[in-house]
């Protein structure tokens, strides 16, 4: 199995105490990972620490396809390693808009979309047309709507968290399917958590009381 990403060691101390430390993963290519455990243990903020949004201790490594990312300069790794969070910001402005202003930054000018935002919005069974306004978006389709734009933009990993908990059972079934065939593409894998059952996954890893467990 190729390894697409290694990182860690990471740790997080609040106020309250250890919350989790020295923890370390490797995701292989095609890897579909269920991040579980109960609420609070911090699922959210490890991966927030995997893309350095959230304070990381010295030391720790971002290896992506053999490619050392220091912590200093993550403009690229993020890139290629998405972050797609529950609450993802839209901006103000059309869902066409929205789906292509990751392309705006410079660093990002020589990608182009995988598939049309027309086929991919088909894909999530998302009925508004390209040029709505976001802010007529319910909350399940702004979510959806996110998750588009992350495929749309062909990272190699999806970092997903609760990406589907504002979603009826079939909008669940379209986006799990589309988040799945994307980690099933040559160098891809998504760490996704949830809460949910999902139907199908390469591995799961549990989070509680400050260790990361894999589960058989
Ligand atoms: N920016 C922050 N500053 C201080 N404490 C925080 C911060 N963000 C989260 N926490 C706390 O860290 C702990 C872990 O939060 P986190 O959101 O990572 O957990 P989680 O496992 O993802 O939870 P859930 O399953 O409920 O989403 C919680 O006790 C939370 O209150």
């Amino acid at each position: 199995m190729k390894v697409i990403l290694e990182a860690g060691p990471f740790s997080v101390h609040r106020h309250h105490g250890k919350l989790y430390e020295n923890i370390s993963l490797v995701l292989y290519e095609n890897d579909f990972v269920h991040l579980k455990g109960p609420s609070g243990t911090g699922k959210s903020t490890l991966l927030r620490q995997i893309v350095g949004l959230e304070k990381c201790p010295a030391g720790v490594k971002r290896i992506l396809n053999g490619t050392a990312h220091p912590s200093k300069r993550l403009f690229n790794f993020r890139s290629k390693c998405v972050y797609l969070d529950a609450d993802s910001p839209l901006i103000e402005g059309s869902i066409s808009e929205n789906l292509l202003f990751p392309y705006k930054f410079k660093i990002n000018h020589h990608r182009k979309p995988v598939i049309t935002p027309k086929k991919i919005l088909e894909k999530l069974g998302l009925s508004p047309k390209l040029d709505t306004e976001v802010t007529n978006l319910s909350t399940g389709e702004r979510e959806r709507l996110c998750l588009a734009r992350a495929i749309l933009f062909d990272p190699q990993i999806i970092l997903a968290d609760e990406p589907f908990s504002g979603l009826d059972p079939e909008s669940f079934e379209k986006a799990f399917s589309l988040l799945y065939e994307f980690s099933q593409k040559p160098e891809k894998a998504v760490l996704c958590v949830s809460h949910l059952e999902l139907p199908q996954k390469s591995r799961t890893l549990f989070l509680k009381n400050g260790k990361l467990e894999e589960l058989s």
